[in-house]
């Protein structure tokens, strides 16, 4: 499975029904290959395989241009994102603390011919975004918890009406409830939680 982690909050009817990805040419059977071999030779914490290629159907759905991911880890998000901005024109900015696995990340980008679309941003993210200029269609959180709700007050302001906010690890033992309470209480947000995903539109 790629993506090397666990499969998360699902109940059994979606393993039974879901089937695995099927690429439709040289350029995805290429990439999603990249993404076995990171979940097999450098795993870290990546996000499962349904959760990656949900993150390409909301940002390729969506039509984005600007993605901004926090937590880059070895790329296996990345590449589901980059999959889908090749497609839209778009741009992925991820950032990442480790500078060994955002080096092994820049090099699975390239392998995965993603490079184009994809920049790496090595470093404390807090200190980082505030740099981030333009406009952001989607949010990816997947670096430490506690800082989720910084990266929110950040990039709300820079996030477009209809764009999305995205968050990983979202359970009841590790979502952060400063977080929690931002995202479920400020009526332009709408908030759903769905297998350990959080995902919230802003509406306005
Ligand atoms: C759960 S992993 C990300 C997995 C990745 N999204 C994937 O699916 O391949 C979390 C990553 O966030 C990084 N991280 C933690 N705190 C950070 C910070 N303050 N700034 C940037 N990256 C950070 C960690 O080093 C780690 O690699």
């Amino acid at each position: 499975q790629r993506g090397g982690g666990p499969r998360g909050d699902r109940n059994s009817g979606d393993l039974e029904l879901e089937k695995p990805p099927v690429p439709h040419n040289d350029f995805e059977e290429n990439a999603l290959k990249v993404l076995d071999d990171i979940a097999a030779n450098q795993p870290f914490r990546n996000v499962p395989e349904n959760d990656g290629r949900l993150l390409r159907i909301m940002a390729q759905s969506m039509g984005a241009k600007n993605v901004v991911e926090l937590g880059t880890s070895t790329g296996i998000s990345g590449i589901w994102i980059g999959l889908a901005l090749k497609e839209t024109g778009g741009k992925l900015t991820t950032y990442e603390i480790d500078a060994d696995r955002a080096a092994k990340a820049r090099d699975n980008f390239e392998r995965a011919g993603l490079s184009d679309v994809i920049t790496i941003v090595q470093g404390d993210a807090h200190e980082n975004l505030k740099s981030y200029e333009g406009t952001v269609d989607m949010v990816f959180l997947d670096a430490d918890k506690e800082g989720y709700i910084d990266y929110l007050n950040t990039l709300m302001p820079k996030l477009r009406p209809g764009g999305l906010i995205l968050a990983h690890n979202i359970n009841p033992r590790m979502a952060h409830p400063p977080f929690m309470e931002a995202i479920t209480t400020n009526p332009n947000l709408d908030t759903v939680v769905r297998g350990g995903m959080s995902i919230s539109l802003k509406k306005k």
